[in-house]
């Protein structure tokens, strides 16, 4: 390879410092105009997204074939979405929406991407969360758990992982999606939470972030299921967390968004699965400095060891990951359980007014949805997560869910506030809570 080869930009190189350039002239001619034109870009555009959405569930032209098999998909993006704006969708769409559900629900269990088609994790998981978010006693107890529950137990595999569907694809999703449906509807059991917290293990890279399956790359979609599905379980002291923290927190790049892996252009997405794993990776606070200190002491141990008889120190670092799931798992194993009412939160471990302004000056179309990155086009899916990472940068600061943030932790306008979510499960905090008392409190 000559010089001229060598220097030359590869692909990758190229379309980041495209995206760097058109994120660098929004922020550029931002920082150039006067302050009240400033507070009118920051703006949330909610009446102009409701529209957008509002309309996405009504019709939906031809192109949208192809997520055909992802219908309770679209009913989740966009009924979560209007619910983060503190909105609802009036009663005859309520009711279509539960409706339609209902029709996607397999009658031996679990819910498909359309009538008539095989039930599936990720569309069970999207229409058990849009029915929580709709709420309502029809809605909730349109959900057949009994038959759910032998839906769930059918696709959970012997090394402890579940299949998407049958005969599907065996991943970190399937993991999640299983475990949050079955712990949001009070039925999650040892039958279901068996080893599968060695095989998330198992999907942790060289990098500290998750990956889908063992041996594939570090992802954030990927690592937010990971995480969150181990303090659902119960288990989170067995990753590496503080490894964990440092590949999350570095996916934050100088485009204030975030990206899903390295070396990978920052998108608006991310805002939620990064921005969610660092917000729960938050309130681990008391697991992740006893890992710390655990591992200081185990490696001064190991030091010492070393000395007198040669013992590797990779040797030690196994028996520290081994010694820590004895050690902890009997002090943190209702974590996941409890982990809405131990909101011990510190302050934000990533930025989150830079994230809230990638969000809105980059992702956010003046015309109503949310994007990927600016040149990309508004959708649902990008809506809904911006929305959500939205929402988790504004309550990052707050050490209870329910006190209202302060002014200062909100970017922008003050009536750009959305409402709470649920970290774990991404329902907004209320209606998770509706659906609490319906299955917890009143079963
Ligand atoms: C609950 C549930 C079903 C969660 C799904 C989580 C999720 C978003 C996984 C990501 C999947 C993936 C490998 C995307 C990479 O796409 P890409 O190569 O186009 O994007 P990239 O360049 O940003 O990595
Ligand atoms: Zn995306």
């Amino acid at each position: 390879m000559d010089e001229t080869t060598s220097l030359s930009p590869t692909v990758s190189q190229r379309d980041q410092w495209m995206v760097e350039s058109q994120v660098f002239q929004i922020y550029q001619l931002f920082a150039t105009i006067p302050p009240n034109a400033q507070s009118l870009m920051l703006e949330l555009q909610r009446d102009k997204h409701i529209d957008f959405l509002t309309k996405g569930l009504r019709h939906l032209g031809p192109n949208f074939s192809v997520l055909d098999a992802n219908r309770p998909w679209l009913c989740y993006w966009i009924i979560h979405s209007i619910a983060l704006l503190g909105e609802s969708i009036d009663d005859e769409l309520h009711h279509n929406t539960v409706e339609f559900l209902n029709r996607c629900q397999d009658p031996n269990g679990g819910f498909a991407g359309g009538p008539g088609q095989m039930p599936h994790l990720a569309t069970t998981y999207a229409a058990v969360n849009t029915l929580i978010t709709l709420g309502g006693d029809k809605s909730l107890a349109s959900i057949n758990r009994d038959k759910l529950y032998g839906f769930l137990r059918r696709m959970k595999q012997p090394n402890g992982g579940f299949r998407m569907h049958v005969e599907g694809e065996i991943d970190v999703r399937a993991c999640y999606t299983a475990i949050s449906v079955a712990s949001v509807l009070n039925i999650l059991d040892e039958e279901l939470t068996q080893n599968v917290g060695d095989y998330i293990l198992s999907c942790q890279t060289y990098e500290g972030g998750i990956a889908g399956e063992p041996g594939s790359e570090a992802h954030g979609g990927y690592t937010f299921c990971g995480l969150a599905a181990m303090i659902l379980i119960g288990e989170v002291n067995r990753l590496d967390l503080p490894r964990l923290i440092e590949w999350a927190v570095f996916r934050q790049g100088k485009e204030c968004g975030f990206q899903g892996r390295t070396n990978k252009l920052v998108d608006g997405c991310y805002s939620f699965w990064q921005g969610g794993a660092v917000a729960l990776l938050q309130r681990l606070d008391s697991v992740i400095n006893k890992q710390m200190s655990e591992a200081l002491n185990i490696s001064d141990i190991a030091e010492e060891k070393e000395s007198l008889d040669g013992t590797s120190s990779d040797a030690a670092c196994y028996r520290w990951h081994e010694g820590m799931s004895e050690s902890c798992s009997a002090d943190f194993k209702n974590i996941g359980y409890n982990f809405i009412n131990e909101w011990r939160a510190k302050d934000p471990l990533f930025h989150s007014i830079a994230l809230q302004q990638y969000i809105l000056l980059c992702a956010q179309e003046q015309d109503g949805g949310l994007r990927d990155k600016p040149g990309k086009r508004r959708d649902h899916y990008h809506t809904c997560y911006c929305l959500s990472g939205l929402s988790l940068c504004q309550y990052s600061w707050s050490k209870h869910p329910d006190s209202p943030p302060l002014p200062k932790a909100v970017l922008g306008p003050y009536s750009n506030l959305l409402e709470p979510i649920h970290p774990l499960y991404n329902v907004v905090l209320e209606r998770y809570r509706e659906a609490q008392e319906f299955f917890v409190g009143g079963s």
